[in-house]
């Protein structure tokens, strides 16, 4: 079962706040049971372990009880070094139980976090716009992470305490029944009490996890526009902002740190009341001879063992809140169905495909239409320049043809087929993206190029930057493909970054572009190169250009001006300059343009 079914499957048994013991040992199946052989492994490591522990107070036992009786010298090392071999064996095994466990829960959520990126990543632009990327990070990572701790060490530990105190109880129980009897009433009541104080505890963690994740999106976007920050002059408000978020992440943190105190006070006071009641029994029975030294020892030894691991198990039963938050947490991510769904799959036609708008509106918001009722025909490998001022949709436009967004009404059809029909995975393969802003990654140039692809040889990419005709650019970096770049734009310009998206995208090899170019003001240099590799790379391909200078529409085969999400004017570049009246020949004919492409 893939894990969004099983978070599915949550969601609709259940309120997302509550996660049932069924809904545990699925996760626990999905995610423990292709690692089986490792965890039966583990689970013989346990036992040998918890034997061992259980042999312990045994030996001292026989150790005082032959003091008391014949107190041979020779019986005594024995008993005296067979007890250091099992201390040695106990701890021997009890580490390579923790080495397996750890092993066990770290593949199990690397599993889980591989699943959750993957499923971030199929989840539509609004959900991205919603959440910060700060926020997904604290999910993906922190929350997993708590998970890690509760598949490896809940297991391992409830268990192994689970096991051990149960011996313990028959052990102590075969020595004196009432003792054990005793013990066994008291370890329910106080895991009972215990697991309620715990209930309350799921509310507190979401709450700072909440805060945590708050502050982390705060510090994404801080780092992410630092520049802008820095210009505009925003530090105080970015640091009043930060107070606040810090303030709310501390008062959570303190509240959960307190309760946590609480819990482990409890325990504590719990642990001194069960033992003053065992050594007033004890006593009591060593008194009337009822048992002898090394059984008293013996069992006040299984009863400090026993109360242990019966905080162990109330801890763990709290690193089960913790866990139970982030399962929530996660669970929050996997209820969130993509509003863009993967179609069942077309057949493209091979090269340039045509392009057709149909009655297309859309709203990013119910109550805002941003497209109104657009409709235009492209036939393939013709170029449209889209013009229009700021936030008239011409980006909107680029996102429904990605499907980054479906229509609100109307439809987008590709190569004849409806958008919503294509996988995809198939659809995006086939349209090549250049935006004005790249995203580049900490690596070389080539790994920026081939998106870490090995398979894509040296030979092709200098290829493709001859065709391209960037040589000359090429040529000046001081280390070719080799050239380290950095998330951050690694000193490239808007421009450059540009045109190493424009190889990218020839690597590619789509059959429809999308340009929208640069709007910074480019150095003369590289805006020739850049329109020379845009023309070569939309060259025999159907494109759509966004155009904030006449310039780039100068070859472009149709022009569409969109004016408030609609079109104001549609036609052949021709015919709309030999137009007196249209608005395209009134920007020819003025001397700054530009103010009408704002
Ligand atoms: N993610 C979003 N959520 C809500 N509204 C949005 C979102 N993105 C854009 N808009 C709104 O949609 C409208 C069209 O925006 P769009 O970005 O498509 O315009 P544009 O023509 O590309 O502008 P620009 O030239 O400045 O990039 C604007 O009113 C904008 O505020």
């Amino acid at each position: 079962m893939k894990l969004s079914q099983i978070f599915q499957s949550l969601k609709a048994r259940n309120s997302p706040t509550r996660v049932t013991l069924q809904q545990y040992g699925t996760l626990f199946a999905t995610y423990l049971g292709p690692q089986w052989p490792r965890v039966c492994f583990m689970a013989l490591l346990l036992i040998g372990s918890i034997m061992l522990d259980l042999l312990g107070p045994q030996i001292i036992r026989a150790f005082i009880d032959t003091i008391q009786s014949n107190r041979s010298m020779q019986v005594l090392s024995i008993i005296a070094l067979f007890y250091l071999g099992v201390a040695l064996g106990s701890r021997l095994v009890a580490a390579f139980a923790t080495y397996f466990s750890e092993d066990v829960g770290w593949n199990a959520t690397n599993r889980l976090r591989a699943d959750l990126t993957r499923h971030c990543l199929s989840l539509d632009r609004s959900f991205h716009a919603a959440h910060t990327p700060g926020e997904l990070l604290e999910r993906v990572d922190s929350n997993v992470e708590t998970l890690a701790y509760f598949f490896s060490q809940f297991v391992i530990r409830i268990l192994g305490s689970g096991i051990l105190m149960l011996g313990i109880l028959v052990l102590i129980a075969c020595e004196n029944i009432w003792f054990g009897a005793i013990l066994g009433a008291y370890l329910i009541m106080s895991n009972i009490i215990f697991f309620y104080v715990q209930q309350r505890a799921t509310s507190i963690y979401q709450l700072h996890w909440q805060a945590e994740a708050e502050l982390s999106g705060f510090w994404g976007e801080l780092f992410h526009g630092l520049e802008d920050i820095a210009a505009s002059g925003a530090g105080r408000y970015i640091m009043r902002r930060y107070f606040h978020l810090q303030r709310r992440e501390n008062s959570t943190e303190i509240k959960s740190i307190v309760f946590w105190a609480g819990f482990e006070c409890t325990g504590l006071i719990l642990d001194v009341l069960s033992l003053l009641i065992v050594l007033i029994l004890s006593a009591s029975l060593f008194v009337q001879d009822m048992i002898s030294l090394g059984t008293l020892v013996l069992l006040l030894t299984y009863t400090t063992q026993l109360l242990n691991h019966a905080l162990d198990i109330a801890e763990q039963l709290g690193s089960l809140q913790q866990a139970t938050a982030s399962i929530e947490r996660i669970n929050e991510i996997y209820h969130t169905q993509s509003c863009v769904q993967d179609g069942l799959g077309v057949t493209f036609p091979t090269g340039a495909l045509a392009l057709t708008f149909q009655g297309v509106s859309f709203s990013y918001e119910a109550e805002q239409t941003v497209l109104h009722d657009i409709s235009f025909q492209l036939a393939a490998g013709e170029v449209v320049g889209l013009i229009g001022r700021t936030g008239s949709g011409k980006t909107t436009l680029m996102r429904l043809l990605m499907r980054f967004y479906d229509p609100t009404s109307g439809s987008v059809y590709l190569g004849g087929h409806d958008l919503r029909q294509a996988h995809l995975d198939d659809l995006r393969a086939r349209i090549g993206l250049v935006t004005q802003e790249v995203q580049l990654f900490q690596g070389t140039l080539r790994d920026n190029l081939t998106f870490f692809a090995d398979t894509i040889p040296d030979q092709r990419i200098l290829e493709a930057i001859e065709q391209l005709g960037m040589s000359t650019w090429y040529e000046r970096l001081p280390e070719g493909l080799d050239t380290e770049l950095s998330s951050d734009g690694g000193g490239l310009s808007a421009g450059e970054a540009q045109l190493l998206a424009c190889i990218r995208v020839f690597l590619q090899d789509p059959q429809l572009i999308i340009l929208d170019e640069a709007t910074s003001r480019l150095d003369p240099a590289t805006e020739k190169a850049l329109t020379q590799a845009t023309q070569r790379l939309i060259a025999g391909r159907t494109a759509l250009v966004i155009a904030h200078r006449l310039s780039t529409v100068e070859h472009v085969d149709h022009i569409m001006v969109l004016d408030d999400g609609r079109i104001l004017e549609y036609n052949t570049r021709a015919t709309l300059a030999c137009d007196p009246t249209s608005y395209y020949s009134k920007l020819l004919r003025m001397t700054n343009p530009k103010e009408m492409l704002a």
